[in-house]
């Protein structure tokens, strides 16, 4: 699914107002009827229902909502927002439309606003402004914002919480954006939906087709999509019923610092539980009873020294090399992952964890990063090797910035992870939960990714597979376990049922 900007979406709605054809009015009843439903779905109407309506469609969404909720016996309130005496056509036309129900209490500001008495279990339409935003907002509209964020009430954002941008929100006073509670989104989600620092805004987001053109969609071009289901499970390779462990790859795994032997055994896991043929674990002399214990179906490789890793391995026995889960960071340490990266322009490779955070302390040696080769930063490791910044929107850009400069993959993890791909292009991730904010997830995701990157898949269709199939695995461990439960071997647990998922899928 393409996340558009918001000059796509107006081109979007106007060719389907001209193709479908259907007019403006009518398309925004529909959006209207959308909302109201969704609404009805979630609320009976013993609440009270607040619509607080701006100038333009959004404002003309929201009145066209207030009309279909009092037909539903809702009891509604209304003000609408008009301080420069100028409604656009549909708004106005929504507003004479009030006109014949009686069950309505309309207001329309034009200066002096005097803000209702709010109960507790009213709740409040928030359709100010959408995807027409042009500026922060300021003055009146910025204070009834704040009114609005202080009531103790729930907040329901048509298409966008009123005050946000659709893209970059880097600049914005977020102070004068509506915290909704729910966010009812037209056709797809905004990019500024997909990120973290928005959440605070957006509460719970439902996306709600209005039937724009497929064509149209299909037709425009955006560097955003968010991965679904057919296509990952498109990607998924046949196994050659002749085959024999040398035929689904050979993967190096250099992790696990001693004391941090788990974040070996759990990339080493998953890698096995996604289908590769062999693995050899490179890991310092005192792991060896663990792992060997731990994971008896991995070849061990030993480091000269007991506790660290310090001597890079060739890369020419292998078809993908994972170097990072556990790894530490002392200075000879450091020093054998530059050497490793220099010596690993045979293999594809996924860096990782400690792997990242050295080359935070030596950013020069990015530059050694071989093409094609997959970071996996969180965006605490991210802010180590590229962004001073803490802002998601800022994060992103940096992420595909250094993506494309340095040819290779940047996957941004967290909610909605952003795999950044080296031709500019960006795909969200929608599985997954907060379940798996649990120390070793991030060392199960690198095990997959390598395993798939050893069995020949592209490392973007590594990225894309070994992310939503992670992130799957932990949704269906979810599901069973409950969030506050789940821990990463649970993510392992659950690979092979969410394999047989995506495999089902593709049937
Ligand atoms: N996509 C679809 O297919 C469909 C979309 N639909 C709906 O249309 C919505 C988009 O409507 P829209 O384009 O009229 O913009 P909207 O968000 O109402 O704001 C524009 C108004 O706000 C004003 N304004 C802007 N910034 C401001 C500020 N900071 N402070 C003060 N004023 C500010 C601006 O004034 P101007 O700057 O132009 O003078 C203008 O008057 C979309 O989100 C969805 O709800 C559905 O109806 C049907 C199908
Ligand atoms: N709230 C969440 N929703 C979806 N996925 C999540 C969430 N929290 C964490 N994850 C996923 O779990 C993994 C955590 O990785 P990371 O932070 O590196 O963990 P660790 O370093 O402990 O192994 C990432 O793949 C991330 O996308
Ligand atoms: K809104």
């Amino acid at each position: 699914m393409k996340v558009f900007s918001q000059r796509q979406i107006k081109e979007l709605e106007n060719y389907t107002i001209e193709n479908e054809p259907i007019a403006a009015i009518d398309l925004m009843e529909r959006a209207a009827k959308k909302v109201a439903a969704t609404i009805i779905k979630h609320y009976d109407n013993s609440r009270g229902i607040i619509v607080f309506a701006g100038p333009g469609n959004n404002g003309g969404d929201a009145l066209a909502t207030a009309r279909l909720l009092a037909l539903e016996n809702y009891k509604v309130e209304v003000y609408l927002f008009n301080p420069n005496d100028h409604l656009s056509a549909d708004c106005e036309a929504n507003k004479q439309r009030l006109d014949t129900l009686a069950n309505i209490s309309f207001n329309e500001v034009t200066s002096k606003f005097q803000p209702p008495q709010l109960n507790n279990d009213d709740i409040i339409i928030d359709g100010l402004f959408g995807i027409g935003l042009n500026k922060p907002l300021s003055g009146g509209f910025a204070a009834l914002v704040q009114f609005i964020n202080t009531a103790a009430v729930e907040v329901i954002a048509i298409d966008m919480p009123s005050g946000l941008f659709c893209n970059d929100n880097s600049d914005n006073d977020k102070r004068n954006i509506i915290r909704a509670t729910r966010t009812i989104t037209f056709h797809s989600p905004k990019l500024s939906q997909l990120l973290v620092d928005n959440q605070e805004y957006i509460g719970k987001l439902e996306v709600v087709d209005i039937g724009l053109s497929e064509e149209k969609s299909k037709e425009l071009y955006s560097d955003f999509e968010i991965v679904e289901a057919e296509q990952v499970a498109a990607m998924i390779k046949s196994r050659n019923a002749f085959g024999h462990k040398g035929s689904f790859g050979h993967a190096l795994l250099i992790a696990g610092h001693y004391g941090m032997a788990g974040a070996a055994v759990l990339a080493a896991k998953a890698s096995l539980r996604s289908g590769l043929g062999k693995l050899t674990l490179h890991t310092p002399i005192k792991n060896n009873d663990i792992l060997q214990t731990a994971i008896p179906e991995a070849i061990l490789s030993h480091d000269f020294s007991e506790t660290i890793f310090t001597t890079a391995v060739s890369s020419e026995a292998y078809n993908a090399i994972c170097l990072g889960p556990g790894l530490g960071k002392e200075p000879d340490t450091a020093l054998a992952v530059l050497e490793q990266l220099q010596m690993s322009k045979k293999a594809p490779l996924v860096v990782d964890a400690d792997a990242l955070n050295i080359l935070g302390e030596h950013k020069s040696w990015l530059q050694e990063l071989p093409p094609a080769t997959i970071l996996t930063p969180h965006p605490a490791e991210f802010r180590r090797i590229q962004s001073g910044s803490t802002d998601a929107f800022t994060h992103l850009v940096d992420a595909q910035t250094l993506a494309q400069r340095l040819n290779i993959i940047v996957i941004l993890k967290g909610h909605y992870t952003a795999i950044c791909a080296p031709n500019g292009k960006t795909f969200f991730n929608p599985t997954g939960n907060s379940g798996m904010a649990t120390a070793g997830s991030g060392d199960v995701l690198s095990g997959i990714i390598t395993s798939l990157l050893a069995q020949q898949y592209s490392p973007l269709e590594a990225s894309l597979l070994g992310v939503y199939f992670h992130g799957l695995a932990g949704d269906l461990a979810q599901a069973d376990l409950e969030e506050e439960c789940l821990i990463a071997s649970d993510i392992i647990k659950y690979l092979p049922l969410a394999f047989k998922q995506l495999k089902y899928f593709h049937k």
